[in-house]
């Protein structure tokens, strides 16, 4: 078990804001913060890698305690059992990705564990180029083979995927997924994308002004209370057309480019870009905004 008891006085534009995480996370749990700029994600991914230090707080990772002020016990960031993925790939600009991935090894680190990441991470063929010669995408995944060299525990991911296009992002994902499996991590992300969230999270944590204010299985917290549907898709507005009397809303979801008709009062505070819920009662599909 994981637990998390996290205070610290941030200090915000508006002035200060305390950050109060009390949360237990299950072993091979993926859980997901998500909430506005500004709400303490970033902060909280920070303590736990412990790049940033609480004014007290408690944190105990499989029966070791990482954190304890109390105690005045406080890991090195070295020393906890972590990867640290963020938005900007952060490699080493003068290394080969197979250097940049040996820098990671620990002194006396047997190496295969390096052919094991090439390998699942389909990295062969760009092993010995720099990382100014990749796209973003696979620059993120030499980033993600990184964090994974020393074998942690928990993998933080501070919204890695958001500078990536879309294909991009689903090719990513699918590689989260399958490294989050195969080496039984425990993972926390920072996303703002509902689509993804709902499909890598076991469970989403809502942030606002530093505390959690609602937490479950995210295709619940995200689906609108009112609405019961047959089946139901996330997707984004990509354009509000107006053909007559109706308007043909036309969603991405996924790669997948879907018409939706609707009335003038379901687009009434729909916009360009706005996440909304695709859903369908027998024939007739409704469309509604998301948060
Ligand atoms: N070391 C620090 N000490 C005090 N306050 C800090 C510290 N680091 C960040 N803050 C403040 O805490 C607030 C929350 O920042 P944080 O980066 O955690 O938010 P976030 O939810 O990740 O936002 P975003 O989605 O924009 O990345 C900000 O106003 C920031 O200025």
């Amino acid at each position: 078990m994981i637990q998390l008891l996290l205070h610290k006085k941030l200090h915000t534009a508006k002035g200060m804001m305390p950050l109060d995480i009390d949360l237990a996370i299950t072993p091979g749990e993926f859980v997901t913060l998500y909430g506005a700029s500004g709400a303490g994600k970033t902060s909280t991914l920070r303590m736990i890698s412990g790049l940033l230090t609480p004014d007290n707080g408690k944190l105990v990772v499989n029966d070791v305690v990482w954190l304890d002020t109390s105690k005045k016990t406080n890991l090195k960031p070295q020393q906890r059992k972590l990867g640290f993925v963020f938005q900007d790939y952060a490699l080493f600009p003068n290394m080969s990705v197979l250097k940049n991935l040996e820098y990671a090894l620990e002194k006396h680190q047997d190496n295969s564990i390096i052919t094991e990441l090439i390998d699942m991470m389909e990295l062969g063929e760009l092993q010995h180029q720099k990382p100014s010669t990749l796209s973003g995408g696979q620059q993120q995944r030499v980033a993600l083979a990184r964090a994974l060299v020393q074998q942690p525990e928990i993998l933080l991911l501070d919204e890695p995927l958001s500078a990536l296009d879309t294909k991009m992002r689903i090719k990513l994902q699918d590689y989260i997924l399958k490294v989050h499996q195969k080496y039984k991590l425990t993972t926390i992300l920072v996303s703002h994308n509902i689509g993804e969230i709902i499909k890598l999270s076991d469970r989403v944590c809502l942030l606002e002004q530093g505390k959690i204010i609602k937490s479950g299985i995210p295709s619940t917290i995200f689906a609108t209370h009112q609405m019961s549907a047959k089946f139901q898709f996330t997707g984004e507005v990509l354009s509000i057309q107006k053909e007559e009397v109706v308007f043909i809303v036309t969603v991405l979801i996924g790669t997948n480019v879907v018409k939706v008709i609707a009335q003038e009062s379901e687009i009434a505070n729909l916009t360009t870009g706005d996440t909304v819920i695709v859903a369908s009662k027998a024939f007739n599909p409704v469309i509604q905004k998301v948060l």
